[in-house]
């Protein structure tokens, strides 16, 4: 399984400039197709979905062109015609191609088939498809009943009339009627049964159908009527905005994590519905800030994000993200009226509830209510995403909470953010980390930990798990050669720090690591790729605000190589011998400078040449010899280049 290790956060600051929203590009790219005349389509979003409408609209025998590598694209429109009329769509997990693209074909006389991932077949189409079988189309499960994947026929299509189509499951059923009624040329009225949900989606659709030139009549939610006539004309050219919905985690970064965050391409003007999330944090006492194009997010004064009992409807994809902003409120919050959430890309209400409780939330699922209690303290989790790309990105926010975060899957995001890791990662402010690293007696240890001291940051000797390793091998008759034993036993190392003291099962066994003994096995062990793999995240999670200061031989290389400063330390192998000696003899141990300087010798040799993970001096590290230098200087010498934090 592919995973991402989201790195704990201090806060989160920045802009980010917004991909093109995919409501808007996948609606934009049909109405375009529809259209009489060529339309410019600026700024559409690069994702999997929009994908499978382009292949889609190219398949039924739309011309289009992209320009460059870029984002911006012509469609050259068919005037309601589509000139193929036999052909077998794959649509993959996008609702937003395969529901409108339904209706659509159900009124162009053609033979076609559409399909799509296991996922899509799961999803509910029986209320669009009886809606349209009122009309006179002719479709067929190819499955089970009232779902994907289809067969469309040339039907009888009675043109004009009342249709009824249901509003409480998903409002994409609608939304698909109103963009396909045009190209019967008669009047048609929509009624909606049941109340309608995800309104401001609708409001979308009647804006952009709007801009392709047909206007429909509205009588509340309820009744719509598209007018004899209508026929889309291209507005030669549209932007697409920035996508609202993923505003919502920056906007939401900003709210946990001091901000400002700015995000950029949605803003006061925009026609969606999901700019109302601004509205939501404010609710919860975040800070918030708009422009025409822009919306910025704060954290709130008091610091906290406050506790927040809301109807979701309006809102149902960003609502997500509340669900994760939810673990760092200062109560129980309650998210109400969420039920489209269980026919998305996966049962989000049950996905979020499995995923929060492993971060350590207590939740409680309704049928259409979800009600999260934040745990007084978070915990390292591997968060499954369902192949759910809000999954991933809502839990990114996690990392804000000053922990690992591991998102499982993490290519899921493609489907409509295929950089969203990369652009949360221009807002993160990461907790820093001082990478120390050196051969033996060179002075990691002691340098690190008066630095550690200075600065009130945590402090790890990751030397110190190599030796508890080698120790607990020793006790437990495990030879220094057999890998999987040796792994299995760092895995589960019962090790802990208190006070300076290493604790090996709750003994004191600061001493017993230190042994020549534990030095060689140490070293040993250390060469064994699973042994370093099994202690790789435990290392990983000494990292917590607000910072770290870490020594050994990989810190900069493989355990934090994005660490903010590193330093190899280093000093002549005679000078690091004569310091060991004085070292041990101080502490009363027993020591012979001639195997002291061969043992170094050797432990150098193992570290540099070993395949995994071997000793060297990284180009970005700072080289720092101490051969000539006491402790304090050394000591300074660090402390002068840590990078002060903005
Ligand atoms: N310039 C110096 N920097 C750091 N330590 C020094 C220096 N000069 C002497 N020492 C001494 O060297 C000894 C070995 O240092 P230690 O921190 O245990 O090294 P390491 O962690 O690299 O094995 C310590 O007793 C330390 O006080
Ligand atoms: N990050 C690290 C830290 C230590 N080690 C190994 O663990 C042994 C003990 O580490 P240490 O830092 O306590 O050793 P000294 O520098 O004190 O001799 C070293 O000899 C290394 O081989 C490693 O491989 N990677």
């Amino acid at each position: 399984m592919e995973f991402l290790d989201l790195v704990p956060l201090l806060g989160a600051r920045g802009r980010v400039r917004l991909p093109g929203s995919k409501s808007i590009s996948n609606r934009v790219l049909l109405l375009a197709a529809l259209a009489e005349g060529e339309t410019d389509i600026r700024d559409l979003l690069a994702s999997d979905d929009v994908e499978r409408m382009l292949e889609a609209l190219q398949a039924l025998g739309v011309r289009w062109t992209r320009r460059g590598d870029g984002d911006d694209y012509t469609v050259r429109g068919v005037g309601g015609v589509f000139p193929v009329k036999t052909a077998d769509l794959f649509l993959g997990n996008a609702g937003t191609a395969f529901r409108p693209l339904t209706a659509a074909l159900a009124l162009a006389g053609g033979e076609y088939r559409l399909s799509g991932v296991p996922r899509m077949h799961e999803r509910p189409i029986g209320d669009l498809v009886d809606a349209l079988r009122q009309a006179g189309a002719a479709i067929d499960y190819l499955g089970k009943d009232g779902y994907p994947p289809l067969a469309i026929h040339p039907g009888s299509v009675r043109a004009g009339g009342v249709l009824q189509v249901r509003g409480d499951v998903s409002s994409q059923f609608l939304t698909a009627l109103l963009m396909a009624l045009p190209l019967t040329g008669a009047e048609t009225v929509i009624e909606v049964v049941g109340e309608l949900i995800s309104k401001p989606y609708i409001a979308i659709t009647l804006a952009l159908m709007e801009r392709f030139g047909v206007q429909v009549r509205r009588e509340g939610w309820a009744r719509f009527t598209v007018p004899a006539g209508a026929r889309y004309r291209s507005p030669s050219i549209v932007y697409v905005e920035g996508d609202a919905s993923s505003a919502s985690y920056f906007l939401a970064a900003g709210a946990i994590g001091g901000g400002p965050v700015r995000v950029e391409g949605v803003g006061r003007d925009s026609i969606q519905g999901d700019v109302r999330f601004a509205e939501a944090l404010a609710e919860l006492g975040a800070r918030i800030d708009m422009g025409p194009n822009w919306i910025e997010a704060r954290a709130p004064e008091s610091g906290r994000l406050r506790a927040f009992d809301m109807d979701l409807n309006h809102i149902p994809d960003a609502a997500m993200t509340l669900a994760v902003a939810a673990l760092f409120a200062d109560g129980p919050c309650v998210l109400r009226n969420i039920a489209s959430w269980r026919v998305k890309e996966t049962d989000r209400i049950a996905a979020m509830a499995t995923e929060l409780r492993k971060v350590g939330a207590t939740v409680e699922e309704g049928t259409d209510t979800l009600k999260v209690t934040p745990p007084t303290r978070l915990r390292v989790a591997a968060i499954a995403t369902y192949d759910d790309h809000r999954m991933a990105m809502c839990f990114s926010l996690v990392s804000l909470g000053g922990l690992r975060v591991r998102i499982n899957d993490p290519k899921c995001v493609n489907k409509t953010f295929p950089t969203y890791f990369e652009r949360f990662a221009e807002v993160a402010r990461p907790v820093p980390v001082l990478a120390i690293d050196g051969p033996s007696a060179s002075g990691k240890g002691t340098v690190a930990a008066r630095v550690a001291q200075a600065l009130g940051w945590h402090y790890l000797d990751s030397g110190s798990l190599y030796r508890l390793v080698a120790l607990a091998a020793l006790r437990a008759g495990v030879a220094l050669e057999e890998e999987g034993r040796l792994a299995a036993l760092a895995a589960a190392l019962p090790a802990s720090f208190e006070d300076g003291r290493v604790l090996l099962d709750g003994a004191d066994v600061t001493d017993d690591i230190r042994s020549e003994a534990c030095s060689a096995g140490a070293s040993k062990v250390a060469a064994l790729p699973a042994v370093r793999a099994a202690l790789l995240d435990r290392q990983r999670d000494y990292r917590a605000a607000p910072g770290l200061v870490a020594e050994g031989r990989d810190m900069g290389s493989v355990v934090f190589p994005d660490a903010a400063l590193k330093v190899f330390l280093t000093a002549t192998a005679e000078a690091r011998a004569e310091r060991r000696y004085k070292q041990l003899m101080a502490k009363g141990m027993a020591a012979n400078m001639q195997s002291l300087l061969k043992d170094l010798h050797e432990r150098d040799a193992r570290d540099a040449a070993r395949p995994v993970a071997p000793l060297k001096k990284l180009p970005d590290a700072v080289l720092l010899d101490t051969t000539n230098l006491d402790v304090e200087q050394a000591v300074s010498f660090v402390l002068e280049r840590v990078p002060v934090a903005d």
